[in-house]
């Protein structure tokens, strides 16, 4: 058995670990990522009192997950361009601005998202109060 059929013989328990690992690695080690984690953390106890809809929560989740998807992709991606481009190179800012706009995309429609959904909530707040 060579090196690379090694590599493939990874029980589904394993790969798994080490993508709990790179879960972790990106916690860790980006500051972004634990900015994320504590904003999460904030929107979930909001929406537990506002006791938002089973559609809205989906949606809250998708906003949620997707961000920390991306979060780890771009930090991936630098990590990459660093390994690879150690030097400064057009392309490799090139990849790394855009995988930082991706993020910014995502950004930018989760916070809308957000308003959309807890706007009428924040609303009858005020006006019941
Ligand atoms: N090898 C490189 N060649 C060309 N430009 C680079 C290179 N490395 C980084 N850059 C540019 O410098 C910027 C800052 O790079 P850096 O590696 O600090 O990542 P960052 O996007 O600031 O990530 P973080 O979110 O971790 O702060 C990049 O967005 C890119 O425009």
């Amino acid at each position: 058995m060579d090196l690379h059929d090694n590599h493939k013989s990874h029980s589904v328990l394993r790969s798994f670990s080490f993508a709990v690992n790179g879960l972790f690695i990106g916690l860790l080690q980006e500051r972004n990522m634990r900015i994320h984690l504590l904003c999460s953390v904030v929107v979930v106890f909001i929406s537990v009192y506002f006791s938002i809809s089973i559609i809205e929560w989906i949606v809250i989740l998708f906003a949620i997950g997707g961000m920390f998807a991306l979060e780890l992709l771009n930090s991936a991606i630098e990590r990459v361009v660093d390994l690879t481009s150690p030097e400064y190179h057009p392309l490799a800012k090139q990849a790394k601005d855009m995988a930082a706009g991706a993020v910014l995309v995502y950004a930018v429609l989760s916070i809308i998202v957000g308003v959309l959904i807890y706007y009428p909530y924040i609303r009858k707040l005020f006006i019941l109060n």
